[in-house]
C-alpha cells in the first residue's frame, strides 16, 4: 500500500522539557503548544507527573513532556515525582533543559547537571525568564553551562511573554526524526478530561491556600460525566492529611472551597465551553501519600520503599 504523499514526509519527535522546581517548564509547555496543558502556580513542585503537550505543525509533530521539577527528594511522593522526571527524559528523543536564569546554579542545579550526564539523548539549553535579567548575566550563565556540559543549542526565552520560543521550535523541527506522527493533528494532550479538571482544581487549591497545604494535599476526579443536555457533571475530592487542614480548605462557612471550586469551574467551563457542574468534597486520608492507588491516579509509580 503506498502512503498518501503528505505523510510521506512527517516528522514526529518526543521533547522532555527537565529542570528544578519553579524553572517554568509548565508555562514553557502551554507557550509552546499556544494553549493551556499544564498547571502553573509560583509554588514549586506543582508538576506531579508528566503531562504531554502536542504541537502539529505542516509536517512535523512535536510532543513536548512537561516533567516534575528535579530536586532531591526526601518524601515518597517526592521521589515518585523525581523518577518520573527522569523517565520523561529517557523516553524522549531530545532533552530541553531549562532553567531560571533569575536562580542560576543553585544545589538543583548540580544534581540535575549529574543525571543529564547519564542521558544518552541529545541535549539544548534553556535560559528562561530572561525579562527578569540583564544580557550580561545571561551571557555569562550560557558559557558556563556549556562549558560544563555538552549542549546541542542554547535558547534564552522567556516563556511567560513567549519571547524567543518559536525559535525553539523552529529548531526542533529541523532536529526531530521522520517517522509518522503519534497523535492525531487536533490532539493537544493526552490527560483525559477527568485528570484535566483535577489539575484545574488542584491549581486553585495550590493558589488559594498556603503554607504546607499544598504539599499535602491532592486531588481526585471520582466521576465525570456528559449529561444529556451536553453539560458536564463532575466529583472531585480534595485529599488533606489532617483534619486541621481540612477546615483550613473548607473556610469559615465553606468560603474557601466554594471559591476554589468557583474559579475551577469557570476555567473549565471557558475550556469546553459547556456548562459546568463541579460538586468538591473534602476529605483527610492521613496517609494518601503512602497509598498506591493515589499514586496510580496521578500517573505516577509508586516507590516501594517509604524512606
Ligand atoms: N518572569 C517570568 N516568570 C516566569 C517565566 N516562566 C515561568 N515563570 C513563572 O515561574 C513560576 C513557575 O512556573 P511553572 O511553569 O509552574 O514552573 P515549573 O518549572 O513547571 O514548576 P514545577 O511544577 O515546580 O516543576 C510561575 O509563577 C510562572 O509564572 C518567565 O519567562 N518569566
Amino acid at each position: 500500500m503506498t502512503e498518501p504523499a503528505e505523510l510521506a514526509n512527517t516528522s514526529c519527535g518526543f521533547i522532555a522539557l527537565v529542570g528544578a522546581p519553579n524553572a517554568g517548564k509548565s508555562t514553557l509547555l502551554n507557550s509552546l503548544v499556544g494553549t493551556k496543558v499544564s498547571i502553573v502556580t509560583h509554588k514549586a513542585q506543582t508538576t506531579r507527573s508528566q503531562v504531554r503537550g502536542v504541537l502539529t505543525l505542516d509536517q512535523a509533530q512535536l510532543v513536548f513532556i512537561d516533567t516534575p521539577g528535579i530536586f532531591a527528594p526526601k518524601r515518597r511522593l517526592e521521589r515518585a515525582m523525581v523518577e518520573s522526571a527522569w523517565g520523561g527524559a529517557g523516553d524522549a528523543d531530545l532533552v530541553a533543559f531549562i532553567i531560571d536564569v533569575d536562580r542560576g546554579i543553585t544545589p538543583d542545579i548540580e544534581i540535575l547537571l549529574e543525571g543529564l550526564e547519564n542521558i544518552k539523548q541529545p541535549r539544548v539549553l534553556i535560559l528562561n525568564k530572561i525579562d527578569t535579567v540583564k544580557h550580561e548575566s545571561l551571557l555569562t550563565l550560557s558559557q558556563t553551562l556549556n562549558e560544563r556540559m555538552r549542549f546541542e543549542a542554547t535558547f534564552m526565552l522567556s516563556a511567560l511573554k513567549g519571547h524567543g520560543v518559536q525559535d525553539f521550535i523552529d529548531w526542533c523541527v529541523k532536529h526531530i526524526p521522520p517517522g509518522p506522527w503519534h497523535f492525531p493533528e487536533d490532539h493537544l494532550t493526552d490527560l483525559t478530561m477527568a485528570i484535566t479538571a483535577a489539575e484545574i482544581t488542584r491549581e486553585k487549591l495550590f493558589l488559594r491556600v498556603h503554607d504546607e497545604i499544598p504539599y499535602n494535599s491532592t486531588v481526585e476526579t471520582e466521576s465525570f460525566k456528559i449529561q444529556k443536555d451536553g453539560s458536564y457533571k463532575i466529583d472531585q475530592v480534595v485529599y488533606v492529611t489532617r483534619d486541621s487542614h481540612k477546615k483550613i480548605v473548607l473556610g469559615a462557612g465553606g468560603q474557601t472551597i466554594k471559591a476554589i471550586g468557583a474559579e475551577a469551574r469557570k476555567e473549565l467551563m471557558e475550556m469546553y465551553e459547556v456548562p459546568i457542574h463541579l460538586f468538591l468534597f473534602v476529605k483527610v486520608r492521613e496517609k494518601w501519600a503512602d497509598d498506591p492507588e493515589r499514586y496510580q491516579e496521578m500517573g505516577l509509580e509508586f516507590p516501594q520503599n517509604k524512606k
